[in-house]
């Protein structure tokens, strides 16, 4: 598996110290607010497993899959609610963990739902911000890293189901997908 990675961007000690900065300045921001904090899945449950642990004040988790990409390395355009969540956000202050941010049609369509549904705040923390790639005026409160325009695995993201099991952030190799996408 590590051979399809043409180089590695982020060690799981780098994740790890940005997630404890991040926890902090989001401890802060939400202080005696009980946000509700929501994992997108499947990328966003490694990250979402270190924020969690760094917040220190009281939060409630909770879970949302939506997906765009199927099998592909470009976006489908459409977003698809897989499962919704278990939470009324009425009134409520959101905080969204994901893993990515590329196009923004992922967020774009999320933060909309949620401000449909009345959540008192929406703010959006990601690992990964691919600012090059925006086709949505999406942009995140709090960010791990800022990703250069190449296809990324790990550390929750995938291509083809496959990767997101590596501890660490990379570049996958073009040949991997050339042929598939
Ligand atoms: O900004 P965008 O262009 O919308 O891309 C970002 C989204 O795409 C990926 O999810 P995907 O739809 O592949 O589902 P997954 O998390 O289950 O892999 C990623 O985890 C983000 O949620
Ligand atoms: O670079 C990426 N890698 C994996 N999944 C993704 N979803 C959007 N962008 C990416
Ligand atoms: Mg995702």
């Amino acid at each position: 598996m590590n051979n399809d990675i043409k180089e590695v961007l982020y060690s799981q000690e780098d994740i790890k110290a940005v997630a404890e900065k991040l926890g902090q300045e989001i401890t802060k921001d939400y202080e005696g607010k009980n946000p509700i904090v929501i994992c997108v899945l499947k990328g966003a449950i490694l990250f979402m497993a270190d924020i969690a642990r760094e917040i220190k004040t009281y939060c409630e988790l909770d879970f949302m899959d939506v997906s765009s990409y199927g099998d592909a390395t470009e976006s489908s355009g459409e977003v698809k609610i897989i499962k919704d969540l278990d939470t009324s956000v009425k009134d409520r202050h959101v905080l969204i963990i994901e893993d990515i941010i590329d196009t923004g049609r992922t967020l774009e369509r999320l933060v909309d739902l949620l401000e449909h549904r009345n959540a008192a705040s929406v703010k959006i923390c990601t690992l990964l911000d691919k600012p090059e790639r925006r086709v949505k005026g999406v942009s995140p409160d709090y960010v791990g890293f800022e990703v250069p325009n190449e296809f990324v695995v790990g550390y929750g993201l995938d291509y083809m189901g496959k990767y997101r099991n590596l501890p660490y952030v990379g570049i996958l190799k073009p040949a991997v997908y050339e042929n598939n996408d």
